[in-house]
């Protein structure tokens, strides 16, 4: 459990910012210049704030009311940056060594680092060595680790070839992990919880599927980011016609080009954007998703769109239709109507599962 109440003054900027969340990746999302930087320094103790209290599974960083004040390398925190900051002089290997060698063995197999023990810093790709410094950090031992846009500087195919090792982190770490990004496609695929960070503030905080899917994300994250996020497990590849087949709690859902390995389980973003809501299903449309769903619920919003909150199986989708589409249509909660949407709508942005 990550516990983290912070007050702090930077310039004209103040940070007021208050979270808990458990074990598992908690991912900051917020606008450039929102606080997250400043959040997670606080955290690893490069920033000392004016007022307030963190703690990581019990053990207490900092506690202004208490006078408690941990110097940062009593914090046990592994720290990754958008430049992976390696030593250019030192191996990998040396690099790997250079905070501790916890767990080692596991930690390179973990990471594909293997084949890359011997080689100068000067001789890996950006994802390589952004592998490193995340070994690196993971070799000290940590009780927490952060990492602060680790793909930010990374090109599409990069960051394709990083995501999986996260995910593999993510998901046979037992320590907390905060990850800070702009970019929603990482978040929803590697967040557990989510933070949303405005203005120097917590705006909202939950488990990630729950944030994504409630119609105040539309206002809150913006009309290009908003849309919930489905399971689903890889069926079968089309490469006829190069499709990926998937089943989602609601259905079948149909992916563009070859994605995972069959069995794969996948995180789907769908932007509530690009949703098409039709009371029947539909014919003579080239868009080959629709998901029978029920209307749990209507918002207005800031504009002229409504959130539709959308019950597909057991999971939820987020739909953004015109006021105007809604009264002809006559939605109301309740209503049994169908989810449509494009192949390209639901793909994930980086190739995932494909390793
Ligand atoms: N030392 C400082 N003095 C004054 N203002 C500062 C200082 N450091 C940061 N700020 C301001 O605090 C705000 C938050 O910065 P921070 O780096 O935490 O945001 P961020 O969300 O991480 O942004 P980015 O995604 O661009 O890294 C910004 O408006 C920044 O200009």
């Amino acid at each position: 459990m990550i516990e983290v109440d912070i007050q702090h003054r930077l310039g004209d900027f103040a940070l007021d910012a208050s979270f808990s969340t458990p074990v598992g990746v908690t991912a900051l999302f917020g606008r450039s210049g929102s606080g997250k930087t400043s959040i997670i320094n606080a955290i690893a103790g490069l920033l000392r704030p004016d007022r307030g209290r963190v703690s990581v599974n019990g053990a207490v960083f900092f506690d202004t009311d208490k006078g408690i004040w941990l110097p940062p390398h009593k914090r046990r925190v592994g720290y990754v940056f958008q430049d992976a900051r390696l030593f250019p002089h030192l191996s990998v290997h040396q690099n790997l060594r250079y905070g501790g060698q916890h767990d080692e063995a596991r930690i390179i197999c973990l990471l594909g680092l293997q084949g890359l023990l011997e080689r100068q810093p000067n001789r890996l790709s950006g994802g390589e060595r952004q592998r490193v410094a995340l070994g690196r950090a993971l070799m000290c031992d940590p009780q927490l680790l952060l990492l602060d846009e680790p793909l930010a500087a990374l090109d599409g195919p990069r960051k394709a070839e990083i995501l999986p090792y996260l995910e593999a982190l993510r998901d046979t770490a037992e320590i907390p992990i905060i990850y800070v990004s702009h970019a929603i496609a990482e978040v929803a695929r590697l967040g557990t919880s989510l933070a949303v960070i405005r203005n120097g503030r917590v705006a909202r905080v939950g488990p990630l599927e729950e944030v994504m899917a409630d119609p105040a994300s539309l206002a809150l994250l913006g009309r290009a980011d908003a849309g919930a996020v489905l399971t689903a497990v890889v069926q079968r590849h089309d490469s006829d016609d190069a499709l990926t087949e998937v089943a989602c709690a609601g259905g079948t859902v149909l992916l563009q080009g070859k994605i995972g390995q069959v069995g794969a389980r996948l995180r789907l973003r769908v932007p509530a954007q690009d949703i098409i809501l039709s009371t029947q299903a539909p014919a003579g449309l080239s868009a080959l998703n629709a998901l029978p769903v029920e209307i749990l619920g209507i918002t207005e919003g800031d504009g002229p769109a409504l959130a539709v909150s959308l019950k597909a199986g057991d999971e939820r989708l987020l739909a953004q239709i015109s006021t105007r589409s809604a009264r002809a249509m006559n939605l109301s909660v309740g209503s049994q109507v169908y989810a449509i949407f494009k192949v390209t709508a639901a793909t994930p942005d980086f190739g995932q599962g494909e390793s």
